[in-house]
């Protein structure tokens, strides 16, 4: 799988960096409160960290926290050497102001790319961000992994999150597709998404589209991680996409499926992100 092919990689440029200079890459993590999936994803990024050989950092808050009691906790890490990369993880409870705590994430530690300013960067022509968020990033690793042919293509994105929608539009037309957006004000989504070559969708909608929406022989990359009661499962319930995997896959050329599609991919970029933060402040190639 990908996941593993680009971790695999990773493993060998940290071991490769710490013998040369003797700097291994950190990753910090803050969790605010205890919610189940938040648990899971923080525990599987220090899973894969430790599987690569990047030090992780974990901080765990109450539920109550304030946005300050978070903030002193990010700018520890942000004056820390030994931290490469901060991710505060969202959501955040509803009494904070996510804006207001992920501007205090210094620019040079941002491997989330969720600082305005790294998504300005995105958004302009001839500017590069430092980073490009993790889920929107993987999708696109994918598809040149994949050699999927993305310049001059008609592309189609479904939702338009700050964190996957939105950086994902502009990560396409950076590749010279032609990028449309639908999402919830959309009317007949359908006669948008039956012209594209590519589709990634991150609306949070489980099954929602179907494989006669499709056009025959489309990429479709699912970003979808919708929880959906399953009595069979021993945590009550399973993961399934925004798209009918079982219909796309008769129609599509290539679908990813939910879970072990995007999800680890947005793992794998996380880890990468840190890794050339620590090639950067080290000047280490
Ligand atoms: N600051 C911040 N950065 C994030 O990147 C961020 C976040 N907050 N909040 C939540 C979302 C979601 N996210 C996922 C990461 C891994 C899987 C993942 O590994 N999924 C597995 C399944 C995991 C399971 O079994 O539950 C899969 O799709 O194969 C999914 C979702 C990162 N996010």
């Amino acid at each position: 799988m990908v996941a593993k092919q680009i971790r695999d990689e990773i493993t060998a440029e940290v071991l490769k960096m710490k013998e040369a200079i003797g700097v291994v890459p950190g990753l910090a993590v803050i969790l605010v409160g205890d919610r189940k999936d938040s648990v899971t994803y923080v525990r599987n990024k220090k899973k894969a960290c430790e599987s690569v050989g990047i030090n992780s950092f974990e901080v765990r808050l109450p539920e109550d926290s304030t946005e300050q009691e978070v903030i002193k906790f990010i700018s520890k890490f942000n004056n820390d050497p030994s931290v490469h990369g901060i991710l505060v993880q969202l959501p955040l409870p509803s009494h904070m102001d996510e804006q207001n705590v992920l501007n205090a994430v210094d620019i040079e530690k941002d491997v989330d790319g969720f600082h305005p300013l790294n998504i300005g960067r995105l958004a302009m022509r001839g500017r590069d961000p430092l980073f490009v968020p993790c889920t929107p990033k993987g999708c696109i690793e994918l598809l040149h992994r994949y050699a999927v042919e993305i310049k001059g293509k008609r592309a189609v994105v479904i939702g338009r999150s700050n964190i996957v929608g939105m950086p994902a539009a502009l990560l396409l037309q950076r590749e010279d597709a032609t990028v449309s957006i639908v999402h919830s004000r959309t009317k007949n989504p359908e006669e948008i998404i039956k012209h594209a070559d590519i589709i990634i969708s991150a609306v949070g909608q489980p099954n929602m589209v179907r494989g006669s929406w499709l056009k025959p022989g489309a990429v479709v990359i699912d970003v979808g991680i919708n929880p959906v009661e399953d009595a069979n499962s021993p945590r009550g319930y399973k993961l399934v996409g925004d798209v009918c995997y079982e219909e796309a896959c008769k129609v599509a050329s290539a679908v990813t499926p939910v879970p072990g599609g995007v999800g680890p991919m947005t793992i794998a970029m996380l880890l990468s992100n840190t890794l050339s933060s620590a090639k950067r402040t080290h000047n280490f190639q």
